[in-house]
């Protein structure tokens, strides 16, 4: 027994050695062949320096250096030094001095050295046989996955329009850090996949807006209530492009030309915000004119400043406004925000609470399906301050949303759902929701009043009832 298990712990001992020396044996030969197929071939060397002659920095020479970085080979070069990235936790590679990265490009197998012997450069050695076929393509391939890497790492910021211009123009900037994901955001889940799809072709259409000698550009209207969620998409939307955010204050445009001039100082890769048009439009409180907003919006400015821009912009109520701003072009995509239906309320309970059932769900359920309602905003506001609690918090919603519904049914507005699918209401029906207190003014003791309550309040569940329409508010024109 002694013997046979001694035999077998030799054995493997041997299997070990002889698996370690193949695959050496092996990465020996591949070398070897690779030594044999460079001798076979004239080669051609392309360099990268990183200065210029006037000793400027090269901009190619970065952009290889972030590709390099890229390739999985990198991990096969014999020394590669150890950084680490923007997070904590990333590790990021990158070859040492006079060490050698292969990549294959269109069956193309090129390499790289970083020469540091005299002054930094990148030395690309290419087959002279494969140069005419894959260079040009190679070195395009290189700026587009090198720019496609630098626009996900860098840091995305938001723009104001400050009242005076100083040397840095009418924009101040600060680094955008909004926590609001697509993920975050409770709407319907086939609304939230269409404005992905939407967004991340609009990314891919560089090619097919030039053919059209279109602008590379597309806009959205977030209409909806107060509190539903529409300046948190704009800040999902630009995280989840990774674009900067121009947020254009109106009331701080002086006129048509300035509101033309700020367009011009922006950059590409940007979401450019105008929240609550339908209130400056309504009130005029801002000193741009219809045709100032109508050249803004699809003017001969925009096809003169930087492109793949996102135009967002914001009301409560579009249908006082006047179509010549909602025309398609000038806005592209309309995505309506409503009020809290049941669905759009499990998703916030679930985020906010950590709940994916209770038992009284089955009542909110009966009581949204009774027209109450409130905005995701309140209710997410009362799951908050509840947070240790899910019964009170649901209690807590229970109660606001009856009382809601009593409000409405007192001045006569009976409660509705703005849930449903049906997006053409009529103007007034879509001003119910702020009128009947909810977010009113008056609505503020009520409210306290009843946070002081939620723990003295036992609900009896009711019967279960079917589930509740689902908005499908996204409309392209
Ligand atoms: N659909 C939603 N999903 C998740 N959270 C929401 C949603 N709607 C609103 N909230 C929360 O409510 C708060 C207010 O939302 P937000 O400012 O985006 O609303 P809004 O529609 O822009 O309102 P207003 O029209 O008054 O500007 C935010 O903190 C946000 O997290
Ligand atoms: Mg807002």
């Amino acid at each position: 027994m002694f013997l046979l298990l001694l035999f077998l712990i030799l054995s493997s001992f041997v299997l070990v050695r002889l698996f370690l020396y193949r695959t050496a044996l092996i990465y020996g030969l591949k070398k070897w062949a690779h030594w044999v197929e460079d001798r076979i071939h004239v080669h051609q060397y392309l360099k990268v320096p990183e200065l210029n002659d006037n000793s400027q920095e090269n901009q190619f020479y970065n952009k290889v250096s972030t590709y390099l970085k890229s390739l999985p080979s990198i991990e096969d070069s014999d020394f590669t030094n150890l950084f680490s990235g923007k997070k904590s936790s990333d590790i990021v590679l990158t070859l040492d001095g006079n060490q050698t990265v292969h990549d294959v490009f269109l069956g193309a197998r090129v390499s790289w050295k970083n020469d540091v012997v005299e002054r930094k450069t990148f030395v690309l050695r290419i087959k002279k046989k494969d140069k005419r076929r894959v260079l040009r393509s190679y070195l395009q391939h290189i700026h587009t996955i090198a720019d496609d890497i630098e626009q996900r790492c860098r840091e995305v910021r938001l723009f104001i329009n400050a009242a005076q211009a100083d040397c840095n123009g009418r924009w101040r900037s600060v680094p955008f850090t909004h926590p609001s994901t697509l993920e975050s955001i409770a709407m319907d889940s086939d609304l939230k996949n269409k404005v992905k799809s939407d967004l991340e072709s609009f990314l891919k259409s560089k090619q097919y807006y030039n053919r059209l000698g279109r602008v590379w550009k597309r806009s959205y209207l977030l209409y909806g209530p107060s509190g539903t969620g529409k300046s948190s998409f704009i800040a999902a939307m630009a995280k989840f492009l990774n674009y900067d955010v121009y947020d254009v204050d109106l009331s701080r445009v002086f006129d048509d030309s300035d509101l033309k001039m700020l367009l011009l100082q922006t950059t590409a890769k940007s979401v450019i915000v105008v929240e609550d048009l339908d209130r400056f439009i309504s009130e005029r409180s801002t000193a741009v004119s219809l045709t100032g907003l109508l050249n803004f919006m699809d003017g001969i400015v925009n096809s003169c400043c930087a492109d793949e821009k996102l135009f967002v912009f914001t009301m409560n109520n579009k249908e006082q406004i006047d179509p010549v701003i909602l025309r398609p072009g000038r806005i592209d995509v309309h995505i309506h925000f409503p009020l809290c239906n049941f669905n759009s309320f499990k998703t916030l309970a679930s985020s906010y609470l950590g709940l994916k059932d209770h038992k009284l769900f089955p009542q909110v359920e009966e009581i949204f399906q009774s027209g109450a309602t409130m905005s995701p905003a309140e209710i997410g506001e009362i799951m908050i301050v509840n947070r240790s609690s899910p019964s009170r918090a649901l209690k807590t919603v229970i109660t606001a949303l009856q009382t809601n519904g009593a409000a409405a049914a007192a001045t006569g507005k009976v409660g509705r759902r703005l849930s449903d699918g049906s997006s053409a209401r009529p103007a007034e029906e879509e001003s119910v929701g702020e009128s009947s207190g909810l977010l009113g003014k008056d609505s503020l003791p009520a409210m306290k009043e009843l946070r002081k309550l939620y723990g003295r309040l036992r609900m009896k569940s009711s019967k279960q009832v079917g589930p509740s329409d689902q908005d499908s508010g996204l409309i392209e024109r």
